[in-house]
């Protein structure tokens, strides 16, 4: 359950976590485009941290100073699905936070707890904004089900094997899954979600998180199969 400060979330909350290229962000985007709801990708929150931090100059290893950083986060992040544009004190860094220099560190953002804590309550007032404006919100990350919204209505644990995590993010990085671009893309998935797993749970399904094994679905299935999912609890 949320901490004692936390207040109720507004509206109809569908939480999402999974490991990386499981197809997270793009399938909770046409979730909440389908069902008219607001979106949050969470990621780039942290991603966002990462990018200021390094604008900033501040050494990635001093967790004091990260923190002090975060805490001060100029952020403006939109939760409409069609236009989730970042803004980094008013410097437009969606494009910006996707690059290799940002997926290599950010891990280093991610595992420190004090900024866990910061995004967390950030990533609880967004929701309930949001929820409240658009009437629901798909919020996805990797503690989403379990830390930050655990009192959701909707919970999902969004899976796929390894090897199709990786021919995913291969495809869209290099355009192809040939065995040369898997290897590139490895350290991007394997060891950034080897990192992230020691502080957050998001490869096994927390009590009352639903799994959805997105392995021998296409997109358009994953979307169908989250749908589901809604449907049975909103019925
Ligand atoms: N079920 C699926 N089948 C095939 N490709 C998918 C599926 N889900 C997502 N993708 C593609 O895989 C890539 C990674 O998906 P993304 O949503 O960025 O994952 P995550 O947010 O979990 O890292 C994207 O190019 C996306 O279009
Ligand atoms: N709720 C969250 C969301 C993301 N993170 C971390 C884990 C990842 O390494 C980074 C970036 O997340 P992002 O979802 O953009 O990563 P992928 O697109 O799935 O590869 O942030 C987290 O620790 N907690």
């Amino acid at each position: 359950m949320p901490a004692a400060a936390d207040t109720p979330l507004a509206g109809f909350v569908i939480a999402i976590d999974g490991p990386s290229g499981s197809g997270k962000s793009s399938v909770s985007k046409q979730v909440a485009r389908t069902l008219g709801f607001a979106f949050l990708d969470t990621g780039a929150m942290y991603r966002s941290a990462t990018w200021w931090c390094l604008d900033q100059g501040i050494d990635l290893d001093d967790a004091e100073a990260v923190t002090a950083a975060t805490a001060q986060l100029p952020l403006t992040i939109g939760t409409d699905p069609d236009l989730p544009e970042v803004h980094v004190h008013g410097v437009d860094v969606s494009a910006a936070i996707r690059q290799t220099r940002i997926s290599e560190q950010v891990s280093k953002v991610a595992t420190i707890i004090p900024v866990r804590e910061i995004l967390r309550q950030l990533q609880r007032r967004l929701i309930s904004e949001a929820g409240a404006a658009k009437g629901g919100v798909v919020a996805e990350g990797r503690d989403i089900t379990t830390v930050v919204a655990p009192d959701a209505q909707v919970r999902i644990l969004l899976t796929a094997s390894e090897e199709a995590r990786l021919a995913r993010r291969s495809t869209e990085l290099h355009g192809r899954a040939d065995a040369a671009s898997v290897a590139a893309t490895r350290t991007q998935i394997v060891d950034r979600d080897r990192a992230d797993s020691s502080v957050s749970e998001f490869t096994v399904a927390a009590d009352g998180v639903t799994t959805v094994d997105t392995s021998d679905l296409d997109f358009g299935q994953s979307v169908a199969a989250v749908l589901q999912v809604v449907d049975a609890a909103r019925q």
